[in-house]
């Protein structure tokens, strides 16, 4: 164990892409703790798909070991925060675990709303920010102005702040220096009962879950008999260590002040939850760990397998995600249209994406996901409230006295001449206005009330494009509001396609409707018979289109007597086949229900 005045444990906050992972990557290597040709390109981000996209999802820590200016060695964990508002849970707790934060600001975009977001919460939880200037390589850098930027609108002095390059490497001793004389050293007691603050875990196949933690009193050793007060679970300890990059380095005991991971042989993480507290069974603290929140999914779809025989297939994969991932949450479900699948929560769009992309890529599924939705409360005539996740519970409207949908807090930052484009944004979505400041000459802070369901599709990329890229945005939740909701039924000659119901504020009934049969006849093939395409509320038809008859057969085209030819056709009408569902006497390809969900591009 090092001794408390010789850690510093921190975090990096940044806005998305302004280069947290890549300085991440540089301290490493200064630190010397990662042989560069081993070092494999922004170790953080250790999943595949992270990579990939580019963004940081789960939350993992490193011990660096840095011999400083002053002589003396020091052990410095790096906490490695995810970057997007989807995860903001995560990086409250990580926070948590941490005395400071190195604040990120690229050198020429300047601070942005999630600069702003994760610094608050950097400040509530009351750590020491020291900012750095990034990218400073760039032509566009405007270094100075940048620091004058953070002084003005977050209030912290920087005009000492390193500039630093984290791409070429330029001035990372900087920064390094900076952490050891400017972040305080931890406090804790290590002759106290343990309290143990979980901020991420994994789960490992051969191990079990492996559980990330930092010690804020006491001592944990192998052996010992632990619980996560939260969840109640209780556990052995089987081994605590360090996180070292390359890997987890086995340790006699985990203390105060330090950071390092616990096994246990869990078998899940549900049982560790972010944010909960691990303490001894036999001398336990008298309290938790402040913070702990169990999260909620906001976000709800359907999830069919597009072949119905590979239902069992999905219900294995989940289950293994749930094993890795307690903020995501399953439920059978059956729908008329699609057979069984499941309705699944997540915490944003983004969550969502990543889920579904790793049931295709790492399980082979093809999948069919329904129109997200966020969960609607409402009070029936009989008295009772319910919580409607699916528009397929979704009460008679005879027997509804209210609607309720959740609002969120949004502050979107953007330069001042993008304000108009923002307004009339907000207001078509129903945004209410709240207040505006000017930050700088640069830069205005607008807030709105804004229901989530108009958020979740596609604001932030409607934000974007009416920005040129400069808008930034964070919400966080504010409780729900009565509301006018319908739920929108599609019926395909004539019946109604269950997986194609949503819920949707009564005034864009209409618009929504018609540009979903639109998109419906573009996207279904025409077939042996006409078919009329209906959008209803209420059992009242407010759109229509029809599908015309298709006349000729696919092999019409063949004269003469090329078989292979034939046989190639006929190949791939049995493609096509296979990825149609077939409702009634309508066959839909998947590919219809992605334009339905994709309806606002
Ligand atoms: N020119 C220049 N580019 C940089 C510098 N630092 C990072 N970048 C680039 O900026 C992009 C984003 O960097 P990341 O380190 O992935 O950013 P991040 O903040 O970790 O992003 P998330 O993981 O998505 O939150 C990458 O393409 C980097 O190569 C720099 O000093 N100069």
């Amino acid at each position: 164990m090092t001794d408390l005045n010789h850690i510093r444990n921190f975090s990096i906050v940044a806005h998305i892409d302004h280069g947290k992972s890549t300085l991440a990557d540089r301290l490493l290597e200064e630190c010397n703790t990662v042989d560069k040709r081993e070092m494999e390109d922004q170790i953080l981000d250790s999943m595949e798909l992270e990579r990939e996209r580019g963004i940081t999802i789960k939350a993992r820590a490193v011990k660096l070991t840095y011999h400083a200016d002053d002589g003396e060695t020091y052990t410095l964990n790096l906490i490695d925060t995810p970057g997007h508002v989807d995860f903001n849970y995560e990086v409250s707790r990580s926070l948590a675990a941490c005395e400071g934060a190195v604040l990120v600001v690229d050198a020429s975009q300047g601070i942005e709303a999630q600069t702003l977001a994760n610094t608050y919460l950097a400040i509530d939880a009351g750590l020491e920010v020291i900012p750095v200037v990034n990218k400073i390589d760039l032509p566009s850098a405007r270094p100075l102005e940048v620091k004058h930027e953070i002084e003005d609108v977050i209030g912290i002095p920087a005009m000492e702040a390193p500039e630093i390059s984290a791409k070429n490497g330029i001035n990372i001793h900087a920064v390094l220096e900076d952490v050891v004389r400017n972040i305080p050293a931890p406090q804790g007691d290590r002759e106290a009962p343990v309290q143990a603050l979980i901020f991420d875990s994994q789960y490992d196949s051969y191990r079990g879950v492996i559980v990330y933690l930092r010690v804020k009193n006491g001592v944990l050793r192998p052996g010992m008999d632990i619980r996560m007060m939260a969840t109640g679970a209780e556990y052995k300890i089987v081994e605590v260590g360090y996180l070292h990059p390359n890997g987890m380095i086995p340790a006699d005991a985990l203390g105060a002040g330090e950071v390092g991971y616990l096994t246990a042989s869990i078998k899940t993480v549900a049982d560790t939850r972010v944010g909960d507290t691990v303490t001894g069974v036999e001398d336990p603290c008298s309290e938790p760990l402040p913070g702990y929140k169990a999260v909620q999914p906001m976000v709800y779809s359907g999830v069919y397998p597009a072949d119905g025989s590979k239902y069992g297939d999905l219900r294995d994969a989940l289950e293994k995600l749930k094993l890795n991932d307690a903020s995501m949450s399953y439920t059978q479900e059956n729908s008329i249209a699609l057979g069984f699948g499941f309705r699944c929560g997540f915490l944003g769009l983004l969550h969502m994406e990543i889920i579904m992309e790793r049931l295709e890529r790492e399980y082979n599924l093809d999948l069919i996901t329904t129109a997200p939705n966020v969960v609607y409360r409402i009070t029936k005539t009989s008295g009772e409230t319910i919580e409607v996740y699916t528009p397929l519970n979704y009460p008679d409207p005879a027997e509804i006295l209210q609607c309720e949908e959740p609002f969120v807090r949004a502050s979107i930052l953007t330069p001042p001449e993008y304000v108009g484009n923002i307004m009339e944004l907000c207001q078509q979505r129903r945004g209410e206005y709240r207040d505006m400041t000017y930050l700088d000459e640069g830069r205005v802070e607008l807030h709105y009330f804004m229901p989530l369901n108009e958020i979740i599709y596609d604001f932030f990329d409607a934000l974007k494009s009416r920005t040129r890229g400069y808008g930034s945005l964070d919400y966080e939740m504010d409780g729900y509001r009565p509301s006018r909701l319908v739920k929108l039924d599609i019926l395909l000659n004539g019946e109604i396609v269950d997986a194609l119901s949503f819920i949707l504020f009564a005034d864009n009934a209409y618009a929504r409707a018609r540009r979903i049969c639109e998109k419906l006849k573009e996207n279904i093939p025409r077939q042996m018979f006409e078919i009329p395409v209906q959008a209803a509320v209420g059992g009242k038809i407010i759109a229509r289109e029809t599908i015309k008859a298709l006349r000729k057969d696919v092999l019409a085209k063949c004269y003469g007597g090329d078989i292979t030819r034939k046989k190639k056709l006929l190949e791939k009408q049995k493609e096509g086949k296979k990825r149609m569902r077939t409702f009634g006497t309508v066959s839909v390809p998947s590919e219809a229900f992605m334009a339905v969900l994709k309806m606002d591009e």
